[in-house]
């Protein structure tokens, strides 16, 4: 399969790497990356480990490929979809955290599968990337049901020995994850502490109640998520991710823009077109935007 990795940073770099043991893969990279992976190659260490030579880019615009997978961060979600509609891809795919799908959806024309991705990644140095937890890709149509497009690239990330799982019911795993993020990537990041610091206390009744907002704003999409089932993800996720420091709060920690438009900030915005007040999520985005806009962002 020809693929267009669009964003190689962490997650992008390493998930580029390993299918470009069996694929032709090209990375749209950041320029110091690209230069290395195109000299030199990649490595990748840690939880996985190999040497990959996919092709490296800093043109963002006229690739050809089966599928471009995104993984920019969701705030450059609107960017990757202006270059990918001057690329022709026939199938898109995001391993991106938040709801970013919709958006890549209403810009481009090849059909768009949703996915989710629990590797955990790190790009070390340019033409270096960590993988600092073996996870599983789950991806989908967009919309649930069987999809002959999520068969075959769900082979192709197999081939090259990539835990995937292709799910049916992929709205419901969005949402699931979406309450899991809202729950504890505002509140870690907001109060400084590792996952596992939101079991049994009073910050933890904050991030059921985020998880418990974004069920019921799940069903007002038609999404069956009951409340009982987000909170056992939330408390699945605490206990298995305890000595974790969640992504939010990595990217608060290093000055970094963080991901809460398309986590606690989509929760608000899709509330708000069923009239539905969802005042913890509303709290969470609105503190950690002023983080952003005051002395966060370096
Ligand atoms: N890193 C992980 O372990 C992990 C795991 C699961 C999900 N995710 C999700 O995956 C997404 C990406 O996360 P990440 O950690 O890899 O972020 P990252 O910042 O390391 O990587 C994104 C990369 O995209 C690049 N980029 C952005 N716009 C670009 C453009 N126009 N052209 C070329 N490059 C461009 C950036 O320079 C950056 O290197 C996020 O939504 C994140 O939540 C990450
Ligand atoms: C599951 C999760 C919250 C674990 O830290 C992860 O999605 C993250 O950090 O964004």
């Amino acid at each position: 399969m020809r693929i267009l990795v669009f964003g190689a940073g962490s997650l992008g770099t390493l998930v580029g790497g390993l299918l470009a043991s069996v694929h032709d893969v090209t990375l749209v990279a950041r320029d110091r990356h690209a230069t290395r992976v195109s000299k030199t190659g990649l490595d990748i260490v840690g939880a996985e480990s190999a040497h990959a030579s996919p092709a490296a880019t800093t043109a963002e615009t006229g690739h050809d490929a089966d599928l471009a997978i995104v993984t920019v961060k969701s705030f450059d979600t609107a960017a990757a979809a202006e270059a990918l509609a001057d690329c022709d891809a026939d199938a898109i795919l995001s391993l991106q955290n938040g709801l970013t799908e919709e958006m890549l959806a209403s810009r481009l024309e090849a059909p768009v599968l949703a996915g989710t991705a629990t590797y955990g990644a790190r790009l070390v140095a340019p033409g270096r990337v960590e993988c600092t937890g073996v996870g599983r890709v789950v991806l989908g149509a967009l919309d649930g049901g069987t999809s002959p497009l999520a068969e075959r690239v769900g082979k192709a990330f197999r081939d090259a020995n990539i835990n995937t799982l292709v799910a049916a019911d992929m709205p419901r795993r969005r949402w699931e994850k979406l309450a899991v993020n809202a729950g504890i990537n505002a509140v870690t990041a907001l109060s400084r502490v590792e996952n596992g610091c939101l079991a049994a206390n009073e910050a933890s009744e904050l991030t059921h109640r985020a998880a418990r907002e974004t069920a019921r704003v799940a069903r007002l999409e038609g999404v069956r998520l009951p409340n009982r089932v987000a909170r056992a993800a939330i408390d699945r996720v605490i206990e298995k991710t305890a000595a974790n420091r969640s992504s939010m709060l990595q990217d608060v920690e290093s000055g970094k823009r963080t991901e809460v438009d398309a986590i606690n900030g989509a929760v608000v915005d899709i509330a708000a077109e069923h009239d539905f007040e969802v005042p913890t999520n509303r709290t969470l985005a609105a503190l950690l935007r002023a983080w952003e806009r005051g002395e966060g962002l370096r």
